[in-house]
């Protein structure tokens, strides 16, 4: 399975934020997009995602399921958590497994980072750091080939990061892709980087 991006625009506001970039991410690979504040980092993964509209160019996914978008085919991890703070943790994450075409009873994606003992706790009474392990979850709950990443590890401890990294690499290990925008190294060995220049 390839992603690939060809001669891809972003506009933002009338504005035009980045042009003509292209990339290409295969099974098993991971790609870090870096830049400045503003270079387009968010609107990159959001375009992918397919929650953006793409100003020019093309993205297309080979080797996927032709019946399915390149969204549907992705976990997108945001800036923000998109957690219901008046349902517990175990309740968040059964609506999104289901809200992703999942059954809603997803095994062990709670002990894999590590909120099992929290599972009836109320997402608005989570730390930081807990809402963002509550995020990641999905992504072990559900499988879906690619992982968009968007500063992946804010708000996590040195644990936790090590914890998403573990996962990264059993995700990578498996087929899977990611694309993550990051100011901070992952620990990704061998992962490309795609460095976003803001256009003057
Ligand atoms: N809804 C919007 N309307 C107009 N401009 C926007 C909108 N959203 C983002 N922008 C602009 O698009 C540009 C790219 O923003 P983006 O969030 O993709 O950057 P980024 O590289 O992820 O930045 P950061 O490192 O700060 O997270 C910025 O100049 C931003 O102000």
């Amino acid at each position: 399975m390839t992603l690939s991006a060809e001669a891809l625009c972003c506009q933002r506001g009338g504005r035009q934020v980045f042009e003509s970039l292209s990339f290409s991410v295969a099974s098993g690979r991971a790609l870090l997009v870096t830049g400045r504040n503003g270079a387009g980092k968010s609107s990159l993964l959001r375009m992918i995602a397919g929650l953006l509209r793409i100003a020019g160019g093309k993205l297309t996914l080979s080797g996927g399921d032709d019946e399915r978008s390149i969204g549907e085919q992705a976990h997108y991890l945001g800036h923000l958590d998109a957690l219901k703070p008046a349902l517990s943790v175990e309740e968040n994450l059964s609506f999104w497994t289901r809200y992703l075409g999942g059954d809603g009873q997803p095994p062990d994606a709670l002990a894999a980072v590590g909120l099992d003992s929290l599972a009836h706790l109320p997402a608005a009474y989570l730390s930081a750091g807990q809402k963002r392990r509550l995020s990641i979850a999905r992504l072990v709950a559900i499988k879906r080939p690619l992982w968009l990443l968007d500063e992946p590890t804010s708000a996590l401890d040195t644990k936790a990061q090590a914890m998403l990294l573990a996962l990264m690499q059993a995700h990578l290990a498996g087929g899977g892709m990611i694309v993550a925008a990051t100011h901070l190294p992952l620990g990704l060995d061998g992962a490309t980087e795609l460095r976003l220049e803001q256009v003057p």
